[in-house]
C-alpha cells in the first residue's frame, strides 16, 4: 500500500476514537429529535467547509438513500446575494450570524465547521445561535479550537492538517445523514424505500 495511504488510513484510525464515535451517536439523535419536533438545520462553514455544509443540506433536503420526505436544511453559504451585500455593507465576520439571527428559531441547529476552530465567522455564528436559543454543532479540527466553549454538541478531533481533518467530516458527516434517515424512517417503520 502506498505511504499516503497508509498515512491518511492512520490519521481516520486516529480520530474515530471510542469518545469521537459516541459524540456521533449523540448528534444523530439530536438531529433525529430536532427534525421530529419540526425543528430545522442551519449549516455553515468557509471553503471545502461551506462545500461540506452544502452537501449535508442536499443529504437531508432530498435523500441520503431512502424514498422519504425532504427535510429542512439550509446551508448558510449560497445565498450569494446575502453573502455579498452584509459583507460589503458590514463585514465578512457576520454573515453566518446575520443569517442566524434571520433564519434560526428556539429549537433549530446550528452546526457550524470549521478546521482550524479559529473562523472568526463561524465563532460569531454560534455565539448568535447561543443567545437565540438554537442547539449548536461544533464541528472542528485541533482539538476543538475556539468552538470549544461554543458547541453543545461537539465533533472534535485532534488533527491539524486541514485536507485530513475534511475529509474525517466527510466520513463522519455521510455516518450522521445515513443514520438520521434510518432513524426517522427506515426504523420508524414508515413508508421508505432504498433508492435505486
Ligand atoms: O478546502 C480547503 C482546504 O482543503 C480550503 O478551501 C479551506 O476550507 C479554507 O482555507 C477555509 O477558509 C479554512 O477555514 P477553517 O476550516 O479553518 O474554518
Ligand atoms: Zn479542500
Amino acid at each position: 500500500m502506498s505511504y499516503w495511504i497508509q498515512h491518511r488510513l492512520r490519521s481516520i484510525e486516529e480520530a474515530f476514537s471510542p469518545k469521537y464515535c459516541r459524540s456521533v451517536e449523540h448528534t444523530i439523535g439530536l438531529i433525529a429529535r430536532q427534525f421530529q419536533e419540526g425543528n430545522k438545520l442551519l449549516i455553515c462553514g468557509n471553503g471545502g467547509s461551506a462545500a461540506d455544509a452544502q452537501h449535508i443540506a442536499a443529504e437531508f433536503v432530498g435523500r441520503f438513500q431512502l424514498h422519504r420526505r425532504g427535510l429542512p436544511a439550509i446551508a448558510l453559504g449560497t445565498n450569494v446575494a446575502t453573502l455579498t451585500a452584509w459583507s460589503n455593507d458590514y463585514e465578512y465576520e457576520t454573515v453566518f450570524a446575520r443569517q442566524v439571527e434571520a433564519l434560526g428559531r428556539p429549537g433549530d441547529i446550528l452546526w457550524g465547521i470549521s478546521t482550524s476552530g479559529k473562523s472568526p465567522n463561524i465563532i460569531r455564528a454560534l455565539e448568535t445561535a447561543r443567545e437565540s436559543g438554537l442547539i449548536t454543532i461544533g464541528m472542528a479540527g485541533n482539538g476543538g479550537g475556539m468552538l470549544k466553549e461554543l458547541s453543545d454538541y461537539p465533533l472534535f478531533v485532534k488533527q491539524y492538517h486541514t485536507p485530513y481533518i475534511q475529509e474525517i467530516h466527510l466520513m463522519t458527516y455521510h455516518r450522521i445523514c445515513e443514520q438520521v434517515e434510518a432513524q426517522l424512517f427506515a426504523k420508524a417503520g414508515l413508508e421508505a424505500q432504498v433508492a435505486v
